[in-house]
């Protein structure tokens, strides 16, 4: 939407999304709406980094000697803070698509999740980070005057945050952006002096720009509107870790990530040797909305020698990897790399391995160190770590040892040691189920049969988990077996203490069940690949397991929806004997027709299986008439 002003003004109204956020910040009552500084100073460190980068292939976008700076102004007179940088600025265009809309991955997955109660969608928002949007949240009327490194028209943006914004041409000295917030009346404590120092040392002591700050109408050192410099301006990744706080680390977590959390762990290091890099790494402390999203940006910064290039490569960490934020700098580059020949360099190469292998190795010592801690990474961001499990079949030993899971044996975490250490002495195998949802997976019927046993089994829902299963065959020298894929050991695995008792069964029984097994088997055809008696249940009658050289089901399921998978194989039914309708049945074999009057229920039983696995009947219609006619038969008479 637009509307002409004067003749290079004009109204344009912002995205959909945008006014939605935009409502939310204006009219919000957010405890830590401080953040805005943070936010805007970030920003402006962000536009310099740019900056210095294009300049060192075109030298003449700095060459009028101006100094990259960020400025703070604060008018206590006017009402007004202003946050000026001499970076890499925007033009008409860069200003409407950058403070127009929101080109964030996740943003749909964010605003699908606000839910209009006012408080829960101001955290939302805390986990999302609004970036320049927080602005509203303490300035009634925000203005932008910024000029392109390189061009000479200058442009305004201008809004009061309620649906629209006025972009006009401006005048402006130099490149750069100059943000004007006219302070709403309940936040000019923000223009205090002692509250702007506190704060900016605070949060960006560790920027590698000069930040300077000036408070009119005040005195500082005995000079009235003096500019006084706020941070140290040296990359926080260059000092040594004993100059180092917790609280230095967390905001340039806080600065480098965009994001409010605390960090779960801090990984700094520094090589020096064969490849010299400096690397300053977190994992974040709350999984980000946008984790899954296939858009979504790697968030770790490359430096060369200080200087910004990148953040936008896939090259510097393994994708499973992607949930860590931070800097790496390396001393081996050329500083005029461009961003496409990062792509097969060799030295980009050899700082990936060194990384990528002291940020596993980081990670292992936190898993060893503090349980609770590293269950909580876990939680965030294991179903990520798995995906290295097939991707990278070199660090495959270390992901398997760091890899947590759910199991039958209790809600705790459990890793595969723990899992071996507790195995039955006859069980060969690790057992597991997979599924789409964790608390239908723990409702499997073939779990039946381990739980009455006491046989443990793992209980995987993440999407990933089929996919590595597939690829790796063991741990420890025991194989994986999925519990709904070929014939049971069970029987191997009774033991004194189970209240089974598979050796005291008859050998009549087994003769019964192997003759109704034949017979079921006769009326279903090619619907199932066989009929045999289960081991595996003790409560429900029937389940369906694939065969020995079967797909596990859940993930032929998976294929069959990606179309990578033309039918459905048949499966095998497995008959509980113990169940009382398998015994009614496995009566009415010995009478006439037994074809025909265990027709329905054969069907029926198949059906029932089918559901418990989450399919549907394979002919619905037969299946009601089915049901219809059973029902029929077992209502009382009048
Ligand atoms: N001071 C500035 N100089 C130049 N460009 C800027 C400046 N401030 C914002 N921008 C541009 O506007 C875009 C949007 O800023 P915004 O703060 O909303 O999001 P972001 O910084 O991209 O991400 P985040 O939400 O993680 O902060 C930035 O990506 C940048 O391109």
């Amino acid at each position: 939407m637009t509307q002409a002003g004067t003749a290079t003004q004009e109204r344009r109204g912002f995205e959909a999304e945008v006014s939605r956020l935009l409502h939310l910040m204006v009219h919000s009552v957010y405890s830590d709406r401080e953040i805005f500084l943070r936010e805007l100073v970030s920003n402006a460190s962000d536009a310099c980094d740019k900056l210095r980068y294009e300049a060192i292939t075109a030298p003449d976008l700095l060459s009028n000697g101006t100094e990259l700076a960020i400025a703070i102004t604060a008018d206590p007179k006017a009402g007004t803070l202003t946050i000026a940088d001499t970076g890499i600025g925007m033009d008409r265009e860069d200003l409407i698509a950058n403070l127009g809309t929101i080109a964030r991955s996740g943003t749909a997955a964010f605003l699908d999740r606000l839910s209009g109660d006012k408080s829960k969608d101001l955290s939302l928002i805390g986990q999302f980070g609004v970036g320049f949007y927080s602005s509203f949240m303490v300035a009634d009327k925000v203005r932008v005057i910024s000029r392109k490194a390189g061009t000479e028209q200058a442009y305004q943006w201008e809004s009061d945050g309620e649906g629209s914004y006025i972009i006009d041409e401006a005048e402006k000295a130099g490149h750069g952006t100059e943000i004007i917030l006219h302070l709403k009346d309940d936040a000019k404590d923000f223009l205090e002096r002692p509250w702007l120092e506190r704060t900016l040392r605070k949060y960006s002591d560790h920027i590698a720009v000069p930040i300077s700050l000036k408070v009119c109408g005040t005195e500082k050192d005995g000079e009235t509107d003096k500019a006084e410099t706020v941070n140290s301006g040296s990359a926080l990744w260059t000092r040594p870790k004993s100059e180092l706080s917790d609280d230095d680390y967390t905001e340039f977590y806080r600065h480098v990530a965009h994001s409010p959390d605390e960090p779960a762990l801090v990984i700094h290091t520094k090589a020096e040797g064969v490849i010299s890099y400096s690397a300053l790494l977190f994992v974040p402390g709350q999984r980000p909305l946008d984790l899954f999203d296939p858009s979504r940006k790697p968030r770790v910064k490359l430096y060369v020698k200080r200087v910004f290039i990148t953040d936008d490569t896939e090259e510097l960490l393994p994708g499973y990897l992607r949930f860590l934020k931070g800097v790496v700098d390396s001393e081996d580059l050329a500083l005029n790399i461009s961003r496409e020949m990062l792509q097969n360099n060799p030295v980009v190469a050899r700082i990936r391995k060194a990384v990528t292998n002291k940020v596993l190795s980081e990670i292992e010592k936190r898993a060893n160190k503090d349980k609770d801690a590293y269950e909580k990474i876990w939680e965030a961001f294991g179903p990520v770590l798995k995906e290295g499990l097939y991707e990278d079949a070199g660090r495959r030993d270390t992901l398997l040892k760091l890899s947590r899971f759910k199991s039958t044996h209790g809600d705790a975490w459990v890793s595969l040691a723990d899992y071996v250490g507790r195995m039955k002495d006859n069980q060969k195998a690790i057992y597991y189920v997979t599924g789409t949802d964790a608390e239908a997976v723990k409702r499997s019927p073939q779990l039946e049969g381990f739980r009455a046993r006491d046989v443990e089994v793992l209980l995987l829902s993440d999407p990933v988990d089929d996919f590595w299963l597939s690829a790796i065959s063991e741990f420890d020298g025991k194989p994986f077996k999925s519990v709904t894929r070929g014939g049971s050991d069970l029987k191997d695995l009774s033991n004194s203490d189970s209240n089974t008792s598979d050796e005291a069964k008859s050998e009549d029984d087994t003769e019964d069940m192997v003759a109704l097994s034949a017979l079921l088997k006769g009326i279903l055809g090619d619907q199932v690949a066989d009929v045999r008696s289960s081991d595996r249940l003790t409560e429900t009658a029937a389940c369906l397991v694939a065969d020995d050289n079967g797909l596990d089901m859940h993930l032929e399921r998976i294929l069959r929806q990606h179309n990578q998978m033309g039918g459905e194989a048949p499966k095998v039914l497995e008959i509980n004997p113990n169940h009382p309708l398998i015994k009614a049945m496995d009566n009415r074999k010995e009478g006439d027709n037994p074809m025909d009057s265990l027709r329905d229920p054969a069907f029926l039983l198949l059906d029932q299986a089918r559901i418990l696995e989450g399919e549907t009947p394979t002919d619905p219609a037969a299946f009601a008439k089915r049901l219809a006619r059973l029902m029929e038969k077992g209502l009382p008479a009048i």
